[in-house]
């Protein structure tokens, strides 16, 4: 090869990587799509690092423990602050169902601040298919259900409901069925709210607060931020039917939207920002910062 091509093209391969890192620097979009992109690659590069640890224990709630840890880190390499308000209404001494409201992907940074000993999400079938992921999932024993076939779905809750009780298991359910990046709630599901009354244990709502300061998709904006947990007090079940699951699955709800909107009110801004090791947050300070822009808008 001509050596002055070669030169050339050694010249271009290290640029590359300075122009990368500058277009990071000053191009929120750019940031937005590297710092989803990483975020898939933890949860896969944890999980294949992870799963043959976890496979030496065999499929067992034991290991919701290693997927915890493989994701706590997560927050920091964000600079996401993460805020728990009482935490201690989780503190029960049997089994329960959580329901917590569904954003984004990034729920799973929350999940782990909050999820208790003992306690397994239900997740869509699809994530079984996700290679090492769903490998991972499995072995920590993640139940999963088919959203298409309501049938086989009520028969896994079914199921849970009576491991609940053996197996002193608590289970945590995003009760809107997807991903919902809007203002409010979407309606529940009804499955948690059986699944409680089958096994007569309590339900404890949890509502993450709105992403939208620090996470946009549509606006791919993704900065550093504040995002608070908050626990509302158990609903016992017991003694209730599944004649009175519609009732208490709209008083839960009704619950969880108070909360949400209230959270939507507080302000964050003037929280310290925890700084993200994954490069520059947002200039929180300024007024004309993203997060006022992103306010003002909604
Ligand atoms: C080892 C280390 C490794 C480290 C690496 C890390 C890797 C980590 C990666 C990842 C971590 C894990 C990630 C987890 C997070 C995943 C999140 C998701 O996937 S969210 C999606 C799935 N969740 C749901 O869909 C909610 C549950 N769904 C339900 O509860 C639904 O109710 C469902 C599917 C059971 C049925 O849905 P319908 O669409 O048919 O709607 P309906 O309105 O609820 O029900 C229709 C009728 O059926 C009755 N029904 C529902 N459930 C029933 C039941 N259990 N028993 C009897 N009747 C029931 C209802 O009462 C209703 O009937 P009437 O209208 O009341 O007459
Ligand atoms: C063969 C290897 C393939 C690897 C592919 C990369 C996949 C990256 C793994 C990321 C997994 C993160 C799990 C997030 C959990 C989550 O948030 O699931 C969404 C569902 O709740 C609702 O789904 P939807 O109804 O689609 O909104």
């Amino acid at each position: 090869m001509d050596p002055l091509l070669l030169l050339l093209l050694l010249h271009g391969l290290l640029l590359l990587p300075l122009a990368a890192l500058l277009l990071y620097r000053h191009s929120p979009p750019f940031q937005f799509l590297c710092k989803v992109a990483f975020f898939n690659c933890w949860i896969v590069a944890l999980a294949t690092l992870l799963s043959p640890v976890a496979a030496l224990r065999g499929r067992s709630v034991e290991n919701m423990r290693l997927l915890r840890a493989a994701l706590l880190p997560l927050k920091h390499l964000y600079g996401i602050r993460m805020r728990v308000r009482d935490s201690e209404l989780l503190r029960l001494p049997g089994p329960f169902v959580i329901v917590c409201n569904h954003q984004a992907s990034l729920d799973l940074m929350g999940m782990v601040e909050v999820i208790p000993e003992r306690c397994v999400p239900i997740a869509k079938r699809e994530l079984l298919y996700l290679g090492t992921v769903g490998w991972a999932c499995w072995l920590s024993g993640i139940i999963f259900i088919d959203r298409c076939r309501r049938d086989a779905a009520i028969e896994v809750i079914a199921r849970t409901a009576s491991a609940m009780r053996q197996e002193n298991l608590s289970v945590w359910v995003f009760p809107e069925g997807t991903r919902n990046p809007g203002k409010s709630m979407l309606p529940f599901k009804r499955g948690a709210f059986h699944l409680a009354v089958q096994a007569q244990v309590p339900i404890v709502p949890i509502v993450i607060s709105p992403y939208w300061d620090f996470f946009s998709p549509e606006e791919k904006r993704f900065t550093s931020g504040t995002c608070t947990i908050r626990v509302l007090p158990r609903v016992e079940t017991l003694g209730l039917s599944p004649k009175d699951v519609p009732k208490l699955t709209e008083s839960v709800r009704q619950a969880m939207a108070e909360a949400l909107a209230e959270m939507s009110m507080s302000d964050h801004r003037d929280q310290d920002m925890e700084q993200p090791l994954l490069g520059p947050g947002e200039d929180r300070g300024s007024p004309q910062g993203q997060g006022d822009t992103a306010r003002s808008r909604k």
